[in-house]
């Protein structure tokens, strides 16, 4: 069997990992709910995260009435007061999960996150879902002083796993176009926050379930591989 074509892969958090939308609405719903506005639907709270929590608290302000700087720096400690009490009471791994990190383990692959929630909260959030051995650093929002779509923070990973060939995988435009602008390949999920819409986003691969993580990346390092997208 040929070896895997990848030292390193990344995994972006929210929407990739795991289905975090759960607790990420009850905390913007709470926001909401003490500015006596009505709350937002799941899948309106889904498709304004990927910039970070700031600027999902920003988006979801905006939807429900005005939105001024005050009244984002006043939510703000409020909105992560709640997330962070009830951080994964909701929160799920997508199915085989688990498996496919095993997988790429036995294939050689060093692990790490690259999210643009805070660093902080996301190493506790892999603790808490007992993964946080799984990867070998966490690279949050706040950590390189820029996020996704940004180079730096996947470029930070690889530097951190000790440099090689790295693959990244996500669910978002921030996460295609991170990757991209950091010259590594990409493979989206399609079971994530933007749902079968990563298509158009025109990644190396698209995945379905966690299942054909594993094939998807091997195929990417063939010489003669070609998009499916
Ligand atoms: O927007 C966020 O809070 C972070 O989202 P990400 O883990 O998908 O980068
Ligand atoms: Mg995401």
């Amino acid at each position: 069997m040929a070896a895997f074509p990848h030292d390193i892969v990344g995994f972006d958090l929210d929407g990739t990992l795991f289905d975090t939308s759960a607790d990420l609405a009850a905390a913007l719903n709470h926001v909401l709910h003490g500015l006596e506005r009505p709350p937002l639907s799941r899948a309106q709270v889904t498709s304004m995260v990927g910039e970070g929590t700031r600027r999902m608290l920003a988006k979801g302000l905006e939807a429900s009435g005005d939105c001024t700087p005050e009244l984002v720096d006043r939510s703000y400690p409020q909105l992560m007061g709640f997330y962070e009490a009830h951080l994964t009471a909701g929160t799920r791994p997508y199915p085989g999960l688990v498996a496919a990190l095993d997988g790429l383990a036995e294939a050689g692959a060093t692990l790490a996150v690259v999210t643009n929630k805070v660093e902080h909260l996301a190493v506790r959030l892999l603790a808490d879902m007992g993964l946080a051995d799984r990867f070998a650093t966490v690279i949050g929002g706040d950590t390189v002083g820029e996020g996704k779509p940004s180079p730096l923070p996947i470029l930070e990973m690889i530097r951190r796993c000790g440099g090689g060939r790295a693959a990244f995988v996500g669910d978002s435009r921030f996460d295609v176009e991170a990757a991209r602008n950091a010259g590594v390949p990409v493979v989206a999920v399609s079971f994530g926050f933007l749902g079968h819409g990563v298509h158009d986003l025109n990644p190396d691969a698209v995945i379905d379930h966690f299942v054909e993580l594993v094939p998807a990346l091997t195929r990417l390092g063939q010489p003669n591989h070609r998009s499916t997208a």
